[in-house]
């Protein structure tokens, strides 16, 4: 339901992650909650800051991720994502596809694994250990940790961000249900995807063919619950579209990272949060590297409009149901050249 806005709101969400959420009625909690309900129906999309994630390991995080594009190419191919890796790995330019068109960048995919034969037939599509790169070496210590903190589900950690679970507490709140009303069965188990992403300049193509007047990634919607995009800090390319079809700018704000709702959160709110189209152009002439992390619903969580939003709309199913993995299974067998 997103409306004709002209630029996407900043939230402070540390209210959000000081909560020990026994306390709902806490001042600074229900603004926030506030302006995420306000953000989520007009925009789909707002940046968040104070969320308590180092600026220093942001950087590093795309820093690595620079590092890792600037090998060579015979260097990422050791890592290659096809279907036998469970479609985990560094993919080239010219291998994405979005609405049937050649997308202008490279990628490391890489999901939360499980154990083979999980989730079935269906969750085969995915089975797989994640590529992490040998080269920079400290790759995976530092993403581990960079998830940890956006996650708070894998191993020991030093302290407790939990960002996304936070984020969706709020959410759950200012869709007028209680606080883990999208944990448990729903998503207490996300099944997170991330993606490094590096996007040429418009005279940077590393030698590698490059589709004419191609688009770093063309317009498309996230699948999940809640994405958070950390971006360069230098180059605009991340565009919004509102209602009125006009592309939005989501220029880069050092040390927020970029949100926005996915399909899966659409259809829990009925329709009430949009997963907002967007878009990435990079028209510099420099090298453009974002990282963006997924939160999603459990592999599989069924997905149908949550109660108390039908009840908002007459008791109206306004979004159809469906399981996440089906959703994420169907996208992903579509998003590359073959
Ligand atoms: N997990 C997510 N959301 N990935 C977004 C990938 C870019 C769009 C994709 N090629 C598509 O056509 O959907
Ligand atoms: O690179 C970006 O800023 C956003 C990327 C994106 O939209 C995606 O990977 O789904
Ligand atoms: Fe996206």
């Amino acid at each position: 339901m997103s409306s004709d806005f002209k630029s996407i709101p900043i939230i402070d969400v540390s209210p959000l992650l000081c909560n020990k959420w026994g306390d709902v009625d806490n001042e600074g909690v229900s603004e926030v909650v506030k302006q995420l309900d306000q953000a989520c129906r007009e925009a789909g999309f707002f940046y968040v800051k104070g969320h308590g994630i180092s600026d220093s390991l942001i950087k590093e995080v795309r820093d690595m991720t620079r590092k890792f594009f600037d090998l060579s190419y015979d260097e990422k191919v050791k890592i290659k994502m096809s279907s036998k890796t469970g479609f985990r790995g560094y993919q080239r330019i010219g291998v994405n596809v979005t609405k049937g068109k050649l997308d202008k960048h490279e990628a490391i995919d890489c999901y939360r694994e499980f154990k083979p034969g999980m989730y079935g037939d269906l969750g085969k599509t995915l089975e797989g250990s994640n590529k992490w790169p040998d080269r920079p070496s400290n790759f995976y210590s530092v993403v581990g940790e960079y998830i940890n903190l956006l996650t708070g589900k894998l191993s020991a950690l030093s302290f407790s961000v939990y960002l996304s679970r936070n984020i969706l507490r709020g959410l759950a709140l200012a869709l007028g249900g209680c606080p883990k009303e999208c944990e448990g069965e729903r998503a207490g188990d996300p099944f997170w995807v991330m993606r490094f992403i590096g996007y040429p300049g418009i005279s940077d193509a590393k030698g590698l063919e490059v589709p004419e007047n191609a688009v770093g990634c063309e317009a498309h919607t996230d699948y999940g619950l809640l994405t958070l995009v950390n971006q360069d800090d230098e180059i605009p390319a991340l565009q919004v579209r509102n209602q009125a079809g006009e592309w939005i700018w989501a220029v880069p704000i050092p040390g927020t990272f970029v949100c926005n709702i996915g399909d899966m959160l659409k259809i829990w709110s009925n329709g009430l949060y949009e997963s907002t189209l967007h878009r990435v152009i990079n028209n510099s002439p420099k090298y453009r590297v974002s990282v963006a992390f997924f939160y999603e619903p459990n592999f599989d969580a069924v997905i149908e409009p949550l109660e108390f939003c039908k009840e908002k709309v007459c008791g109206i199913e306004k979004c159809e149901r469906t399981t996440y993995g089906e959703h994420l299974v169907r996208k992903v067998l579509t998003n590359f050249v073959t």
